[in-house]
Protein backbone atom coordinates (compact mmCIF):
# COMPACT_ATOMS: atom_id res chain seq x y z
CA UNK A 1 0.00 0.00 0.00
CA UNK A 2 1.23 3.27 -0.92
CA UNK A 3 0.82 6.44 0.91
CA UNK A 4 0.44 9.09 -1.79
CA UNK A 5 0.11 13.60 -0.88
CA UNK A 6 -0.40 16.13 -3.55
CA UNK A 7 0.78 19.71 -2.37
CA UNK A 8 -1.68 22.51 -3.11
CA UNK A 9 0.39 23.36 -6.83
CA UNK A 10 -1.16 20.32 -7.37
CA UNK A 11 -4.86 20.86 -6.75
CA UNK A 12 -4.77 24.43 -7.57
CA UNK A 13 -7.23 24.14 -10.03
CA UNK A 14 -9.36 21.73 -12.08
CA UNK A 15 -6.58 20.98 -14.34
CA UNK A 16 -4.90 20.03 -11.71
CA UNK A 17 -6.93 17.97 -10.28
CA UNK A 18 -7.52 15.93 -12.91
CA UNK A 19 -3.57 15.10 -13.53
CA UNK A 20 -4.16 14.05 -9.69
CA UNK A 21 -7.16 12.10 -10.37
CA UNK A 22 -5.20 10.15 -13.29
CA UNK A 23 -2.24 9.25 -10.88
CA UNK A 24 -4.47 8.21 -8.25
CA UNK A 25 -6.73 5.72 -10.48
CA UNK A 26 -3.63 4.55 -12.48
CA UNK A 27 -2.15 2.45 -9.51
CA UNK A 28 -4.67 0.30 -7.19
CA UNK A 29 -1.42 0.22 -4.27
CA UNK A 30 -2.33 4.01 -3.66
CA UNK A 31 -4.65 3.62 -1.32
CA UNK A 32 -4.29 6.69 0.86
CA UNK A 33 -4.45 10.37 -0.35
CA UNK A 34 -3.57 13.29 1.05
CA UNK A 35 -4.60 16.67 0.04
CA UNK A 36 -3.24 20.34 0.49
CA UNK A 37 -5.28 23.35 0.18
CA UNK A 38 -5.23 24.60 -3.11
CA UNK A 39 -2.38 26.64 -4.04
CA UNK A 40 -1.22 29.01 -6.33
CA UNK A 41 -2.59 28.68 -9.70
CA UNK A 42 0.13 31.41 -11.27
CA UNK A 43 2.89 33.69 -10.34
CA UNK A 44 1.54 36.07 -8.00
CA UNK A 45 -1.34 33.97 -7.20
CA UNK A 46 -2.71 33.60 -3.22
CA UNK A 47 -2.79 30.19 -1.70
CA UNK A 48 -6.08 29.24 -0.26
CA UNK A 49 -4.04 28.98 3.50
CA UNK A 50 -3.35 32.45 2.97
CA UNK A 51 -6.61 33.82 2.12
CA UNK A 52 -8.08 31.75 5.33
CA UNK A 53 -5.51 33.41 7.61
CA UNK A 54 -6.91 37.41 5.70
CA UNK A 55 -10.23 35.93 6.87
CA UNK A 56 -9.27 34.72 10.16
CA UNK A 57 -7.63 38.73 10.68
CA UNK A 58 -10.69 39.94 9.50
CA UNK A 59 -12.86 38.43 11.96
CA UNK A 60 -10.00 38.97 14.73
CA UNK A 61 -9.89 42.70 14.19
CA UNK A 62 -13.67 42.56 13.71
CA UNK A 63 -13.19 43.78 9.67
CA UNK A 64 -15.57 43.47 7.16
CA UNK A 65 -14.72 39.66 5.57
CA UNK A 66 -17.70 39.13 2.75
CA UNK A 67 -15.09 39.44 -0.09
CA UNK A 68 -12.49 36.98 1.15
CA UNK A 69 -15.78 34.46 2.06
CA UNK A 70 -16.80 34.58 -1.42
CA UNK A 71 -12.51 34.84 -2.87
CA UNK A 72 -11.68 31.44 -0.87
CA UNK A 73 -15.77 29.41 -1.59
CA UNK A 74 -14.81 30.37 -5.32
CA UNK A 75 -11.59 28.87 -5.80
CA UNK A 76 -13.78 25.27 -4.59
CA UNK A 77 -16.67 26.01 -7.24
CA UNK A 78 -14.41 26.09 -10.42
CA UNK A 79 -13.10 23.00 -8.65
CA UNK A 80 -15.94 21.36 -8.21
CA UNK A 81 -17.47 22.28 -11.29
CA UNK A 82 -15.17 20.95 -13.51
CA UNK A 83 -16.05 17.91 -11.86
CA UNK A 84 -20.05 18.03 -11.57
CA UNK A 85 -19.53 17.11 -8.14
CA UNK A 86 -23.36 17.08 -6.48
CA UNK A 87 -24.25 20.62 -5.40
CA UNK A 88 -24.73 19.37 -1.65
CA UNK A 89 -21.39 18.94 -1.53
CA UNK A 90 -20.33 23.11 -2.51
CA UNK A 91 -23.51 24.02 -0.58
CA UNK A 92 -21.65 21.88 2.36
CA UNK A 93 -18.31 23.54 1.59
CA UNK A 94 -19.77 27.23 1.45
CA UNK A 95 -22.23 26.75 4.85
CA UNK A 96 -18.67 25.43 6.78
CA UNK A 97 -16.72 28.07 5.63
CA UNK A 98 -19.58 30.71 6.52
CA UNK A 99 -19.88 29.35 9.82
CA UNK A 100 -15.87 29.10 11.56
CA UNK A 101 -16.44 32.38 13.02
CA UNK A 102 -19.71 31.30 14.83
CA UNK A 103 -17.45 28.43 16.19
CA UNK A 104 -16.24 28.63 20.30
CA UNK A 105 -12.58 28.88 19.99
CA UNK A 106 -10.49 29.63 23.41
CA UNK A 107 -8.22 32.03 21.86
CA UNK A 108 -7.24 33.67 18.35
CA UNK A 109 -4.59 31.46 17.84
CA UNK A 110 -7.08 28.45 17.99
CA UNK A 111 -9.20 30.74 15.66
CA UNK A 112 -6.43 30.81 13.76
CA UNK A 113 -5.08 27.15 13.42
CA UNK A 114 -8.95 26.01 12.75
CA UNK A 115 -9.51 28.69 9.77
CA UNK A 116 -6.40 27.87 8.59
CA UNK A 117 -6.94 23.68 8.53
CA UNK A 118 -10.57 24.03 6.58
CA UNK A 119 -7.96 24.97 3.51
CA UNK A 120 -7.06 20.90 3.43
CA UNK A 121 -10.07 19.47 5.42
CA UNK A 122 -12.73 21.65 2.72
CA UNK A 123 -10.06 20.15 -0.38
CA UNK A 124 -9.74 16.80 0.91
CA UNK A 125 -14.24 16.53 1.32
CA UNK A 126 -14.12 17.84 -2.26
CA UNK A 127 -11.28 15.79 -3.59
CA UNK A 128 -13.40 12.77 -2.56
CA UNK A 129 -16.14 13.86 -4.07
CA UNK A 130 -14.39 14.32 -7.36
CA UNK A 131 -12.85 10.97 -6.98
CA UNK A 132 -15.83 9.27 -6.79
CA UNK A 133 -17.31 11.45 -9.51
CA UNK A 134 -14.52 9.76 -11.62
CA UNK A 135 -15.68 6.55 -11.04
CA UNK A 136 -13.44 5.43 -8.08
CA UNK A 137 -14.42 4.55 -4.60
CA UNK A 138 -13.44 7.08 -2.21
CA UNK A 139 -14.19 8.56 1.03
CA UNK A 140 -13.24 11.46 2.87
CA UNK A 141 -11.07 10.81 6.50
CA UNK A 142 -11.22 13.22 8.81
CA UNK A 143 -8.28 13.57 11.47
CA UNK A 144 -10.30 13.17 14.21
CA UNK A 145 -11.79 9.69 13.16
CA UNK A 146 -8.04 8.52 12.19
CA UNK A 147 -7.21 9.74 15.99
CA UNK A 148 -4.50 12.17 14.32
CA UNK A 149 -3.25 13.51 17.86
CA UNK A 150 -1.02 16.49 18.05
CA UNK A 151 0.14 18.83 20.84
CA UNK A 152 -1.59 21.96 22.51
CA UNK A 153 0.44 24.18 20.20
CA UNK A 154 -2.59 25.20 18.15
CA UNK A 155 -0.42 26.61 14.88
CA UNK A 156 3.41 24.21 15.31
CA UNK A 157 2.09 21.17 16.80
CA UNK A 158 4.01 17.96 16.84
CA UNK A 159 2.21 14.43 16.54
CA UNK A 160 1.65 12.49 19.91
CA UNK A 161 2.58 9.30 19.64
CA UNK A 162 -0.40 8.06 20.60
CA UNK A 163 -1.72 8.60 17.01
CA UNK A 164 -0.12 5.48 15.78
CA UNK A 165 -1.88 3.65 18.28
CA UNK A 166 -5.13 4.60 17.01
CA UNK A 167 -3.98 4.91 13.47
CA UNK A 168 -3.60 0.70 13.80
CA UNK A 169 -7.57 0.41 14.80
CA UNK A 170 -8.39 2.65 11.39
CA UNK A 171 -11.19 0.57 9.96
CA UNK A 172 -10.79 0.51 5.84
CA UNK A 173 -12.27 -1.67 2.45
CA UNK A 174 -11.39 -1.65 -1.17
CA UNK A 175 -12.10 1.98 -0.66
CA UNK A 176 -9.44 5.09 -1.32
CA UNK A 177 -9.07 6.83 1.71
CA UNK A 178 -8.80 10.74 1.27
CA UNK A 179 -7.27 12.77 4.40
CA UNK A 180 -6.26 16.46 4.51
CA UNK A 181 -3.02 17.38 5.24
CA UNK A 182 -1.49 20.10 7.75
CA UNK A 183 -3.95 19.20 10.59
CA UNK A 184 -5.31 17.17 13.87
CA UNK A 185 -6.75 17.18 17.00
CA UNK A 186 -4.93 18.12 20.60
CA UNK A 187 -6.15 16.02 23.31
CA UNK A 188 -8.98 18.63 23.93
CA UNK A 189 -10.34 18.02 20.85
CA UNK A 190 -9.38 20.81 19.34
CA UNK A 191 -7.64 21.50 15.97
CA UNK A 192 -4.09 22.05 15.63
CA UNK A 193 -1.93 22.59 12.80
CA UNK A 194 1.47 21.75 11.82
CA UNK A 195 3.88 25.22 10.86
CA UNK A 196 3.24 26.17 7.30
CA UNK A 197 4.18 23.99 4.68
CA UNK A 198 2.78 20.43 7.26
CA UNK A 199 0.71 18.55 5.10
CA UNK A 200 3.71 16.66 4.13
CA UNK A 201 4.19 15.69 7.61
CA UNK A 202 0.95 14.38 7.57
CA UNK A 203 1.23 11.86 4.55
CA UNK A 204 4.60 10.81 6.68
CA UNK A 205 2.63 10.24 9.63
CA UNK A 206 0.44 7.86 8.11
CA UNK A 207 2.82 5.84 5.75
CA UNK A 208 4.04 5.07 9.31
CA UNK A 209 0.77 4.69 11.45
CA UNK A 210 -0.43 2.58 8.35
CA UNK A 211 2.72 0.32 7.49
CA UNK A 212 2.86 1.78 3.64
CA UNK A 213 5.41 0.59 1.39
CA UNK A 214 6.01 3.87 0.10
CA UNK A 215 5.54 7.48 0.87
CA UNK A 216 5.14 9.25 -2.50
CA UNK A 217 5.21 13.19 -2.33
CA UNK A 218 3.79 14.59 -5.45
CA UNK A 219 4.90 18.50 -6.42
CA UNK A 220 5.64 20.33 -8.92
CA UNK A 221 9.39 20.09 -10.21
CA UNK A 222 10.99 16.83 -11.60
CA UNK A 223 12.79 16.13 -8.82
CA UNK A 224 15.11 17.24 -5.49
CA UNK A 225 17.77 19.09 -7.62
CA UNK A 226 21.59 19.92 -5.59
CA UNK A 227 20.64 23.35 -5.11
CA UNK A 228 17.18 25.44 -5.33
CA UNK A 229 16.12 25.80 -8.82
CA UNK A 230 14.89 29.40 -7.99
CA UNK A 231 18.76 30.12 -7.02
CA UNK A 232 20.74 27.60 -9.57
CA UNK A 233 18.20 27.41 -12.69
CA UNK A 234 20.48 24.25 -14.02
CA UNK A 235 20.94 22.53 -11.05
CA UNK A 236 21.59 19.23 -11.44
CA UNK A 237 18.86 16.35 -10.05
CA UNK A 238 19.27 14.06 -6.84
CA UNK A 239 18.29 10.69 -8.24
CA UNK A 240 18.73 9.30 -4.51
CA UNK A 241 19.58 11.20 -0.98
CA UNK A 242 19.68 9.61 2.85
CA UNK A 243 16.72 10.73 4.95
CA UNK A 244 19.24 12.68 7.25
CA UNK A 245 20.71 14.22 4.04
CA UNK A 246 17.21 15.44 3.13
CA UNK A 247 16.32 16.65 6.62
CA UNK A 248 19.21 18.35 6.85
CA UNK A 249 18.54 19.88 3.25
CA UNK A 250 15.14 20.82 3.57
CA UNK A 251 16.06 22.41 7.19
CA UNK A 252 18.08 24.75 5.55
CA UNK A 253 15.68 25.87 2.44
CA UNK A 254 14.80 22.66 0.46
CA UNK A 255 11.07 23.71 0.82
CA UNK A 256 10.57 21.15 -1.73
CA UNK A 257 9.93 18.61 1.61
CA UNK A 258 8.97 19.69 5.05
CA UNK A 259 12.23 19.39 7.21
CA UNK A 260 9.64 17.69 9.95
CA UNK A 261 8.05 15.17 7.83
CA UNK A 262 10.98 13.11 7.31
CA UNK A 263 10.70 11.88 11.03
CA UNK A 264 8.34 9.71 10.86
CA UNK A 265 8.90 8.03 7.74
CA UNK A 266 12.21 7.42 9.48
CA UNK A 267 10.96 5.97 12.56
CA UNK A 268 8.48 3.94 10.44
CA UNK A 269 11.38 3.53 8.25
CA UNK A 270 9.54 4.13 4.97
CA UNK A 271 10.98 5.30 1.68
CA UNK A 272 9.83 8.75 -0.03
CA UNK A 273 9.55 9.45 -3.46
CA UNK A 274 9.30 12.88 -4.31
CA UNK A 275 7.55 13.06 -7.84
CA UNK A 276 6.18 15.71 -10.21
CA UNK A 277 2.28 15.60 -10.66
CA UNK A 278 3.14 17.62 -14.59
CA UNK A 279 4.77 14.60 -15.38
CA UNK A 280 4.26 11.57 -13.18
CA UNK A 281 6.19 8.81 -15.04
CA UNK A 282 9.44 10.36 -14.56
CA UNK A 283 11.49 8.51 -11.38
CA UNK A 284 11.54 12.15 -9.31
CA UNK A 285 13.78 11.35 -6.33
CA UNK A 286 13.97 8.59 -3.54
CA UNK A 287 14.64 9.35 -0.05
CA UNK A 288 15.82 6.32 1.52
CA UNK A 289 17.33 4.76 4.40
CA UNK A 290 21.32 5.53 4.81
CA UNK A 291 21.63 1.51 4.93
CA UNK A 292 19.89 1.89 1.30
CA UNK A 293 22.76 4.36 0.02
CA UNK A 294 25.58 3.54 -1.74
CA UNK A 295 26.77 6.32 -3.61
CA UNK A 296 28.81 8.99 -1.32
CA UNK A 297 29.58 11.76 -2.78
CA UNK A 298 31.07 14.74 0.07
CA UNK A 299 28.38 17.29 -1.51
CA UNK A 300 25.17 15.53 -2.34
CA UNK A 301 22.96 19.40 -2.16
CA UNK A 302 23.44 22.76 -0.67
CA UNK A 303 20.70 24.66 0.46
CA UNK A 304 20.22 28.05 2.11
CA UNK A 305 17.64 29.55 4.22
CA UNK A 306 16.72 33.18 5.80
CA UNK A 307 14.86 32.67 8.33
CA UNK A 308 17.38 32.79 11.02
CA UNK A 309 18.84 35.46 13.40
CA UNK A 310 21.60 35.21 16.12
CA UNK A 311 22.27 36.84 19.46
CA UNK A 312 26.38 37.55 20.02
CA UNK A 313 27.63 37.57 23.46
CA UNK A 314 31.12 38.66 24.21
CA UNK A 315 32.98 38.32 27.53
CA UNK A 316 36.21 37.52 29.08
CA UNK A 317 36.34 34.34 30.56
CA UNK A 318 33.21 32.93 29.11
CA UNK A 319 34.52 29.27 28.95
CA UNK A 320 35.66 29.56 32.82
CA UNK A 321 32.56 30.44 34.34
CA UNK A 322 30.44 27.71 35.29
CA UNK A 323 26.92 27.78 34.67
CA UNK A 324 26.95 31.09 32.18
CA UNK A 325 24.99 29.25 29.66
CA UNK A 326 22.61 27.07 31.88
CA UNK A 327 21.52 30.86 33.00
CA UNK A 328 21.04 31.58 29.11
CA UNK A 329 19.13 28.76 28.51
CA UNK A 330 16.71 29.55 31.82
CA UNK A 331 15.88 32.72 29.99
CA UNK A 332 15.13 31.34 26.69
CA UNK A 333 13.08 28.32 28.84
CA UNK A 334 11.62 31.50 30.61
CA UNK A 335 10.31 33.32 26.67
CA UNK A 336 9.50 29.68 25.43
CA UNK A 337 11.98 30.39 23.20
CA UNK A 338 13.96 27.13 21.33
CA UNK A 339 17.15 28.02 19.31
CA UNK A 340 18.61 26.34 16.91
CA UNK A 341 22.63 26.38 16.96
CA UNK A 342 25.11 27.96 19.54
CA UNK A 343 28.59 27.82 18.40
CA UNK A 344 31.02 29.15 21.54
CA UNK A 345 34.66 30.59 21.78
CA UNK A 346 36.75 31.34 24.62
CA UNK A 347 35.10 34.39 25.24
CA UNK A 348 32.37 34.50 22.72
CA UNK A 349 28.53 32.53 22.43
CA UNK A 350 26.80 33.17 19.48
CA UNK A 351 23.03 32.06 19.99
CA UNK A 352 21.06 31.07 16.34
CA UNK A 353 17.39 31.22 16.42
CA UNK A 354 14.52 30.59 13.58
CA UNK A 355 12.97 34.09 13.43
CA UNK A 356 9.73 33.29 12.23
CA UNK A 357 9.12 31.63 15.87
CA UNK A 358 10.84 34.93 17.54
CA UNK A 359 8.57 38.55 17.58
CA UNK A 360 9.92 41.52 18.68
CA UNK A 361 8.26 41.88 22.09
CA UNK A 362 9.94 38.51 23.45
CA UNK A 363 13.27 39.71 21.84
CA UNK A 364 13.30 42.85 23.97
CA UNK A 365 12.74 40.72 26.81
CA UNK A 366 14.81 38.26 26.52
CA UNK A 367 17.76 40.65 25.63
CA UNK A 368 16.85 42.71 28.56
CA UNK A 369 16.81 39.92 30.89
CA UNK A 370 20.50 38.07 29.62
CA UNK A 371 22.47 41.91 29.91
CA UNK A 372 20.83 41.93 33.53
CA UNK A 373 21.76 38.55 34.77
CA UNK A 374 24.84 38.32 32.73
CA UNK A 375 26.15 41.86 32.03
CA UNK A 376 27.99 40.55 29.35
CA UNK A 377 30.62 43.25 27.63
CA UNK A 378 28.84 42.69 24.01
CA UNK A 379 25.14 41.70 23.76
CA UNK A 380 24.52 42.52 19.84
CA UNK A 381 21.04 41.03 18.56
CA UNK A 382 21.45 40.46 14.68
CA UNK A 383 18.27 40.24 12.67
CA UNK A 384 20.41 39.75 9.41
CA UNK A 385 21.42 36.31 9.20
CA UNK A 386 21.78 33.34 6.68
CA UNK A 387 22.53 29.66 7.28
CA UNK A 388 24.15 28.26 4.36
CA UNK A 389 24.15 23.85 4.63
CA UNK A 390 26.48 21.76 2.60
CA UNK A 391 25.15 18.09 3.01
CA UNK A 392 26.37 14.63 1.69
CA UNK A 393 26.89 11.73 3.05
CA UNK A 394 30.79 11.08 1.71
CA UNK A 395 31.87 14.71 3.10
CA UNK A 396 33.93 12.47 6.06
CA UNK A 397 35.66 9.86 3.45
CA UNK A 398 37.45 13.21 1.04
CA UNK A 399 39.76 15.77 3.05
CA UNK A 400 39.52 19.37 1.67
CA UNK A 401 35.87 19.46 1.33
CA UNK A 402 35.97 22.69 3.75
CA UNK A 403 38.79 24.29 1.46
CA UNK A 404 36.31 23.69 -1.60
CA UNK A 405 33.48 25.53 0.28
CA UNK A 406 35.24 28.55 1.53
CA UNK A 407 37.39 29.31 -1.84
CA UNK A 408 34.84 30.15 -3.87
CA UNK A 409 32.91 32.45 -1.19
CA UNK A 410 36.57 34.42 -0.74
CA UNK A 411 37.05 34.09 -4.46
CA UNK A 412 33.84 36.20 -5.03
CA UNK A 413 34.20 38.39 -1.69
CA UNK A 414 31.59 36.71 0.38
CA UNK A 415 32.43 37.03 4.26
CA UNK A 416 31.48 33.87 6.30
CA UNK A 417 29.86 34.97 10.01
CA UNK A 418 30.59 31.36 11.20
CA UNK A 419 30.87 28.00 10.01
CA UNK A 420 30.10 24.78 11.92
CA UNK A 421 31.41 21.75 10.87
CA UNK A 422 31.85 18.65 13.47
CA UNK A 423 28.23 18.69 14.90
CA UNK A 424 27.23 17.05 12.46
CA UNK A 425 28.67 14.18 10.30
CA UNK A 426 27.51 14.84 6.97
CA UNK A 427 27.45 18.66 6.78
CA UNK A 428 29.15 21.66 6.96
CA UNK A 429 26.98 24.95 8.47
CA UNK A 430 27.57 28.49 7.48
CA UNK A 431 26.63 31.96 8.56
CA UNK A 432 26.32 34.87 5.95
CA UNK A 433 24.42 37.70 5.74
CA UNK A 434 20.84 37.40 4.23
CA UNK A 435 21.93 39.36 0.91
CA UNK A 436 24.70 36.52 0.47
CA UNK A 437 22.91 33.77 1.05
CA UNK A 438 21.94 33.11 -2.44
CA UNK A 439 25.30 33.99 -4.32
CA UNK A 440 26.81 31.34 -1.53
CA UNK A 441 24.68 28.95 -2.59
CA UNK A 442 25.13 29.33 -6.02
CA UNK A 443 28.58 29.95 -6.00
CA UNK A 444 29.34 27.21 -3.88
CA UNK A 445 27.30 24.55 -6.43
CA UNK A 446 29.23 25.75 -9.45
CA UNK A 447 32.44 24.69 -7.57
CA UNK A 448 31.53 21.53 -6.95
CA UNK A 449 29.05 20.66 -9.95
CA UNK A 450 30.59 22.28 -12.66
CA UNK A 451 33.90 24.39 -12.40
CA UNK A 452 35.72 20.98 -10.25
CA UNK A 453 33.74 17.96 -10.49
CA UNK A 454 36.78 16.24 -9.59
CA UNK A 455 36.45 17.86 -5.73
CA UNK A 456 33.08 16.10 -5.53
CA UNK A 457 34.72 12.35 -6.23
CA UNK A 458 35.68 10.00 -3.23
CA UNK A 459 39.07 10.28 -4.18
CA UNK A 460 40.14 8.21 -1.24
CA UNK A 461 38.89 6.79 1.95
CA UNK A 462 39.98 8.23 5.53
CA UNK A 463 38.72 8.32 8.69
CA UNK A 464 34.64 7.87 8.59
N1 LIG B 1 16.35 21.59 -3.99
C1 LIG B 1 15.12 21.77 -4.52
N2 LIG B 1 14.69 20.96 -5.51
C2 LIG B 1 13.47 21.14 -6.06
N3 LIG B 1 12.58 22.13 -5.67
C3 LIG B 1 12.99 22.96 -4.68
C4 LIG B 1 14.26 22.81 -4.06
N4 LIG B 1 14.37 23.77 -3.10
C5 LIG B 1 13.23 24.49 -3.12
N5 LIG B 1 12.41 24.03 -4.07
C6 LIG B 1 11.12 24.64 -4.39
O1 LIG B 1 10.08 23.83 -3.83
C7 LIG B 1 8.93 24.01 -4.65
C8 LIG B 1 7.93 22.90 -4.39
O2 LIG B 1 7.50 23.05 -3.03
P1 LIG B 1 6.05 23.72 -2.74
O3 LIG B 1 6.02 25.05 -3.35
O4 LIG B 1 5.75 23.59 -1.29
O5 LIG B 1 5.11 22.76 -3.60
P2 LIG B 1 3.73 22.04 -3.20
O6 LIG B 1 2.67 23.06 -3.41
O7 LIG B 1 3.67 20.92 -4.18
O8 LIG B 1 3.87 21.57 -1.79
C9 LIG B 1 9.51 23.97 -6.06
O9 LIG B 1 8.65 24.60 -6.99
C10 LIG B 1 10.83 24.73 -5.90
O10 LIG B 1 10.68 26.07 -6.26
N1 LIG C 1 -1.55 24.56 2.94
C1 LIG C 1 -0.61 24.61 4.06
C2 LIG C 1 0.09 23.28 4.24
C3 LIG C 1 1.01 22.82 3.14
O1 LIG C 1 1.87 22.00 3.35
O2 LIG C 1 0.80 23.31 1.87
P1 LIG C 1 1.68 22.81 0.54
O3 LIG C 1 1.63 21.28 0.51
O4 LIG C 1 0.99 23.47 -0.60
O5 LIG C 1 3.12 23.27 0.75
C4 LIG C 1 0.38 25.76 3.89
O6 LIG C 1 0.25 26.51 2.91
O7 LIG C 1 1.26 25.90 4.75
Amino acid sequence: MKVVKFGGSSLADAAHVQKVINIVQSDPERKVVVTSAPGKRFSGDIKVTDLLIKYANAIIDRTDSKQIVSDIFSRYQKIGNGFKVPQAVLDDIQSKLANLPNQPYPNDDYLMAAFKAHGERLNAELFAACLTEAGTKARFVDPSEAGILLSDDPNSATVLEKTYDNLAHLKYGDERLVFPGFFGFTEAGRIATFARGGSDITGSILARGLHASLYENFTDVDAIYAANPKIVPDAQPIHKLTFREMRELSYAGFSVFNDEAIIPAIQGQVPINVKNTNNPDLPGTLIVPEKDFTSKRPVTGIAGSNRFAALYLHRYLLNKEVGFTLKILQILYKYGVSYEHMPSGIDDLTIIFDRSQLDSDTIKKMCHDIQAQLNPDTLDWIDDYAIIMVVGEGMRARVGTIENIIRPLAEHNIPVHMINQGASRISIMLGTRQSDADAAVKYIYQHFFKENPSVNQLEYQTEV
